[in-house]
């Protein structure tokens, strides 16, 4: 576990103070993927350095597994962050170094004798899938490649939280799936804690447990990650999962569906977990006297369970129509009928 207890960092530079990371306070569980969103300048970076101390806290601290990190003597420091792996946006490897002596760097720096290097390193090249690639130079690589040894690198001294800097920011959307996908895998097959910042929402909806969104160093906003994408409460996070969700704009453009008409009302469906899994509409179709009318619709899965937005026109008498929405709502699908305004 680790408990973030009212964190603050203040620059000072010469003419002013900046509040990059204000009062911040969380809770993260062991074997989580919890993730940090945010736009640029909300102060993630900060956050995120902060819990390594690559930054000194202002004030507040920081316990790993009921160690203060932030009062703790160099000594221990040093030995401590051996236990906390970190990955960056541009990798940050030695550039004269190959594959295998970049991932074996740590280890040395750990003091583990060179035999058990060659098992632990040959180890981490397989997890990583880079097997083949021991002797290439990070110049080399491509840029997924290199971030899997950053990653090999990262978890060389068994850490117990891997902190994720941007690490998918400078690379295709393909790619970016892929070192998403061996961080899930290496989630689960270590139950490592793992702490990602990012500005992309479509990382979070991929990979995180839990989200907090951050803006001008606060948290706005915190939560399981389906609870947030469907129900946003602050103005950022609306605007980020929007942003995931192109359908959420969509309300506008089924103006022309919406009318006055006694015998139509257009619904939008909001399908949470499981419920996205049910066959709803042919349901519907089956029990009441109505038709229906499919405009729009979209699943996003994410870790924790899909959820699902559907517009639907439907079609019928009155009060069979308001039956069907309420049978709707019965189900536990969330059911918003549209007016023109
Ligand atoms: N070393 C520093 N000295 C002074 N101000 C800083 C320093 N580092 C960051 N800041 C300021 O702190 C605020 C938060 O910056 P930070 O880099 O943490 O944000 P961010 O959310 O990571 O943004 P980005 O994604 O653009 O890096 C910004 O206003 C930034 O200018």
């Amino acid at each position: 576990m680790i408990r973030i207890k009212h964190l603050s960092k203040r620059y000072k530079t010469k003419n002013q103070e900046v509040q990059a990371v204000d009062n911040v306070s969380l809770d993260i569980a062991k074997g989580e993927i919890f993730g940090v969103i945010g736009y640029s300048g909300a102060g993630k970076s900060t956050f995120v350095r902060l819990i390594n101390r690559l930054e000194e806290p202002t004030d507040g601290s920081i316990l790993i597994h009921d160690k203060d990190i932030t009062k703790m003597p160099s000594n221990q420091l040093r030995e401590k962050r051996q236990k906390i792996g970190m990955i960056f946006q541009h990798f940050n490897l030695l550039w004269s170094r190959t594959v295998y002596d970049n991932i074996a760097f740590p280890l040395e720096i750990a003091g583990v004798p060179k035999s058990k290097r060659k098992e632990k390193v040959l180890e981490l090249i397989n997890l990583v899938g880079l097997a083949g690639k021991e002797n290439a130079y990070p110049s080399q690589l491509s840029g997924g490649q290199k971030q899997r040894v950053g990653i090999a690198r990262a978890l060389a001294n068994d850490p117990e939280v891997l902190l994720c800097d941007e690490a998918t920011s400078a690379l295709d959307p393909e790619t970016t799936d892929d070192i998403l996908d061996l961080l899930v895998s290496i989630n689960k097959k270590l139950g490592l804690t793992i702490i990602l910042i990012t500005h992309e929402m479509n990382v979070i909806q991929k990979i995180c447990h839990r989200v907090a969104v951050m803006e001008n160093g606060k948290v706005v906003e915190t939560g399981e990650v389906l609870d947030v994408f469907v129900k946003p409460t602050s103005k950022t996070t609306k605007r980020f999962v929007q942003q995931l969700n192109p359908l959420e704009h969509e309300k506008d453009n089924l103006a022309a569906f919406i009318n006055d008409r006694e015998d139509s009302e257009v619904v939008k469906l909001h399908f949470i977990g499981d419920r996205a899994k049910r066959a709803l509409i042919s349901e519907v179709a089956k029990t009441f006297d109505v038709e229906i009318n499919i405009l729009q619709g979209s699943v996003t899965p994410t870790q924790e369970g899909a959820y699902g937005t559907l517009f639907v026109e439907l079609i019928g008498e009155n009060s069979v129509l308001q039956e069907t929405i309420d049978y709707m709502k019965n189900t536990g699908v969330e059911v918003e009928v549209l007016r023109n305004v």
